[in-house]
């Protein structure tokens, strides 16, 4: 592949309505830097897509944003600011920032309990007892989610027995009963069909308008149909940010040109 200069990057300056900022977010997989100096600030009630070849440190800073990336020998070092707090602290309990940012993941990977149980596990974890407020939760989020139609007459039945498609909104619901402010979402539709993806495609429209949402996907045109915002990520490196349409109809640096044109990926 051709070789680019990864120094240079042309990101957009967000100066209000924040919801999350990363301040040089470096994040090392024992001596192997996996994201260097990542400098990103996300809007409120907006979709930003992180998109990248194989390999260039999407996930890896995306599971940094709720501080997923704690195990074994990774580190994390520079900020993540929420609500002006660094929440990258040892100070900072992780249980209290997943409340407030949630993630769903690629599989989709409810548990082995009722519709209703997936949604109301974690509420009962975190000392909700009120059934009313329960069952208030349980159609909210489902609503948000929508997937209310499809399963609200069998509440009950195994959360196994739905379509993966129906699983992965379930999972969503699942996050958004916490009521968080942002949702994170790592390729939620890459082991789904196309009517399925449309159909959380369609969902997370919506979602902005309550949540702030941050995608990583592979799917180009995914990231143009979806999302408000676009970070190109390559090597680790975050090389441009900007609102979506320029990205994909004039970006400013050729890498990016390339990626979306699909000469490499
Ligand atoms: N747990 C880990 N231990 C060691 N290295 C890792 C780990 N997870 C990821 N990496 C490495 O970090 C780099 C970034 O990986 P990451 O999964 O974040 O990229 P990605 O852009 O999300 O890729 P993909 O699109 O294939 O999922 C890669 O070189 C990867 O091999």
């Amino acid at each position: 592949m051709q070789k680019y200069d990864l120094s240079k990057s042309y990101v957009k300056e967000v100066t209000s309505n924040i919801a999350l900022e990363t301040d040089k977010l470096s994040v090392f997989y024992g001596k192997k830097q996996a994201t260097y100096d990542i400098s990103l600030k996300i809007p409120k009630n907006s979709i930003t897509a992180l998109i990248g070849a194989s390999g260039s440190g999407k996930s890896t800073y995306l599971r940094s944003l709720n501080r997923m990336n704690e195990s074994g020998n990774t580190n994390v070092e520079g900020k993540i600011i929420y609500e002006d707090i660094n929440i990258n602290s040892p100070k900072i309990n992780v249980y209290e920032v997943r409340k407030h940012i949630g993630m769903v993941f690629q599989e989709p990977n409810p548990f082995a309990k009722s519709i209703r149980g997936n949604i109301t596990f974690a509420l009962k974890n975190h000392g909700i007892k009120d059934k009313k407020v329960l069952d208030e939760r349980v159609v909210s989020s489902l609503k948000q989610a929508a997937i209310w139609d499809e399963v609200k007459d069998h509440l009950d039945d195994s959360a196994m027995s739905l379509s993966g498609g129906q699983k992965q909104r379930l999972c969503i619901a699942r996050s958004i009963a916490m009521q968080p402010d942002i949702l994170l979402l790592d390729e939620p539709t890459s082991a789904l069909d196309p009517v399925s993806t449309g159909k959380i495609e369609a969902t997370l429209r919506e979602l902005k308008e309550k949540y702030t949402i941050i995608i990583v996907t592979h799917n180009i045109q995914q990231a143009s149909r979806v999302s408000d915002y676009t970070a190109f990520m390559h090597s680790g490196h975050l090389l441009e940010y900007n609102d979506t349409n320029t990205i994909f109809n004039n970006p400013a640096m050729q890498i990016t040109n390339d990626y979306i044109s699909g000469h490499f990926g």
